[in-house]
């Protein structure tokens, strides 16, 4: 399976639009993998986790055919990772195709987003309001929505994604994960496990995971045996308040068997 990271930072990209702190000046010097977009992870050709604003850039830079999405996982509302206009610019009046069905999936906050912005346009969505735990057989996999701490206002979610024999751990936003996650965790398998380090260094592992976490995180299912033979485990969703250019989060992590997502990044699974 290809699993593609189209974008790997968090709310504001890196470098962020307005900013001026020595992250983003080094990033714009530098590039490269120190250039990094909202996140989203592409798997093969037809499975898609969340819809940034930077879509429509994803599909230039990558050659990709949106239409191709057969299903889209949403996580949560915020604008980094729902751009829900750019969701209404598939209907009719504005694009002259998408007669192939979509299918989102997610929960009630991002579809009245989504319902918002499609303000009763003709469409090809098909939208399925997933239950946290209860696994669902979409088009293209056999997925499971868990439950993240991220948002004390909204379910946010993160999915387990069963797909052509590997099973993924999708694992963000969320910061420590909420017991029920944990426990839902300890029964299983996965191939890949992708982790959120939006915060780098701070204290705190609320809301979103800081790299003690991710760390903790890794010894927990080393230790449980959530790993299967050969698993691969990245962190992606980085913010430049965090104050680490990639080969700062590359140092970080490679000595603990993580590897740093950029974007563009394919993985073969
Ligand atoms: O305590 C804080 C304060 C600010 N941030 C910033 O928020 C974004 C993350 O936004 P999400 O919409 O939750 O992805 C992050 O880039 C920080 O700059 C924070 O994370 N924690």
């Amino acid at each position: 399976m290809k699993v593609h990271f189209l974008g790997t930072a968090a709310y504001e990209g890196i470098p962020s639009l307005f900013c001026q702190c020595l992250t983003c000046k080094q990033a714009r010097e530098r590039g490269g993998k120190n250039i990094r977009s909202r996140t989203s992870v592409m798997f093969d050709h037809d499975l898609k986790v969340d819809f940034p604003p930077d879509t429509l850039m994803h599909s230039l830079q990558y050659g990709i055919d949106m239409n191709s999405v057969k299903d889209l996982l949403i996580t949560h509302s915020h604008s980094d990772h729902l751009y829900a206009e750019d969701m209404a610019i598939r209907a009719k009046g504005y694009a002259q195709s998408g007669e192939e069905i979509m299918h989102v999936y997610g929960h009630d906050l991002p579809f009245r987003l989504i319902f918002q912005a499609l303000n009763g346009l003709k469409h090809n969505y098909q939208f399925h309001r997933v239950i946290p735990f209860q696994p669902v057989e979409t088009q293209t996999a056999t997925v499971v929505p868990l439950l993240a701490d991220h948002d004390p206002l909204e379910t946010c979610l993160l999915y387990s994604i069963e797909k052509n024999g590997k099973t993924i751990l999708y694992g963000n936003d969320s910061g420590w994960f909420p017991d029920e996650t944990w426990a839902w965790l300890k029964n299983k398998q996965f191939d890949l496990v992708i982790l959120e380090c939006t915060t780098g260094r701070v204290g705190h592992r609320n809301n979103h995971m800081n790299v003690d976490a991710v760390l903790e995180t890794k010894t927990w299912m080393d230790e449980v045996g959530v790993l299967k033979p050969g698993a691969q485990i990245y962190v992606t969703h980085f913010s430049h308040n965090a104050g680490l250019l990639h080969e700062d989060l590359v140092d970080i992590f490679q000595p603990h068997g993580i590897e740093v997502a950029y974007d563009g990044l394919v993985v073969e699974l």
